[in-house]
């Protein structure tokens, strides 16, 4: 049996890229699968029959790792923050809410700062630096320049990656500058025909002639955290963790509590002020999008 991975789905067919012979097929599924709910979806890997030319059916879907739902795939390495320095100024919160969703999601992160060739604007790494401190990886980029770009590519080798960052930060430029004809490859025209009369738009993986395959869709659209725990948004701040053991209550939520660990860490310079704030501020979010449902 052949095993491979769901690159695109489309008009009730499911496109397979094929492991050994590295060419799409395009493949039927099983009624036993649906059958069995088990659901195939971008991203995932399958066992298949080739029936015909370029033909196929899928057999069985193997084990995944994860699945994101905006957009719908599965097994995702990893999420590429990105965002410009300038130009939309680059916005700590929003930053760090999607950071927050990609270790919710338990996602690698990689973190993209772009367009750091805007001329007249002094662009400090120092601004974002502290992020390199936490552990992230940090790529400095200009899509338009081409600064940065091999990095970038580096760092999408072998893996599956979705971007995410908010509008105009530059991540079609990316893209378009890790690849220029990345689109194009995959994209035919009667999908865009298509396109025009649906509203929905399906995921697709493009593959990366360097090795690798990278979502068309940006993830976290939505930025949407009300389904985090109010309890549980001290664990998706990665420099957090090893100050969380010694507050004085266990159920510390860093906030108000005397005597508590993370708060020392702050004042002793240790955890970053401005992260410390966008936690605070995303644990009010979430706790008041808790009381919202109690009164339902
Ligand atoms: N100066 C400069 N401009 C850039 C750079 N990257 C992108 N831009 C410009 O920023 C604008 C937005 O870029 P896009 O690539 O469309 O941004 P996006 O993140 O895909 O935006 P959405 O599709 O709205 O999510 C375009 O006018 C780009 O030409 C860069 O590195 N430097
Ligand atoms: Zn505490």
């Amino acid at each position: 049996m052949k095993q491979g991975r769901v690159v695109r789905t489309y008009g009730g067919y499911f496109f397979v890229y094929d492991f050994e012979t590295e060419e799409v097929y395009r493949c039927k599924i099983r009624g036993r699968l649906k059958q069995n709910d088990i659901e195939v979806i971008v991203g995932d890997k399958v066992e298949f029959q080739e029936l015909d030319e370029g033909e196929g059916i899928i057999e069985d879907r193997l084990e995944r790792k994860n699945r994101l739902f905006r957009p719908l795939i599965s097994n995702v390495d990893q999420v590429v923050v990105t965002t410009a320095i300038r130009e939309p100024d680059l916005h700590f919160k929003l930053l760090d809410k999607l950071l927050v969703l990609a270790h919710a999601a338990d996602l690698e992160v990689v973190l993209c700062i772009n367009k750091v060739d805007i001329p007249g604007l002094k662009v400090t790494k120092d601004e974002v630096g502290f992020y390199e401190d936490i552990g992230y990886q940090v790529i400095y980029t200009s899509a338009t320049e081409g600064e940065g770009i091999t990095e970038l590519k580096d760092a999408l080798k072998d893996k599956i990656s979705v971007f995410a960052g908010p509008s105009g930060a530059g991540k079609s430029s990316l893209l378009n500058a890790i690849q220029p004809d990345l689109e194009l490859q995959t994209d035919n025209v009667s999908d865009k025909i298509k396109r025009g009369k649906h509203t929905t738009r399906y995921v697709k993986l493009l593959e990366l002639e360097h090795g690798g395959w990278v979502a068309d869709t940006p993830g976290f659209s939505r930025l949407d955290i009300s389904f985090i725990k109010p309890r549980n948004l001290q664990y998706f701040f990665a420099e957090f963790k090893e100050h969380l053991d010694g507050c004085k209550f266990n159920s510390c939520s860093h906030s108000h509590e005397p005597q508590c660990k993370v708060k020392t860490a702050v004042e002793d310079g240790v955890i970053n002020e401005q992260r410390y704030q966008s936690y605070l501020q995303l644990l009010e979010e979430l706790k008041e999008n808790a009381k919202e449902d109690w009164r339902r």
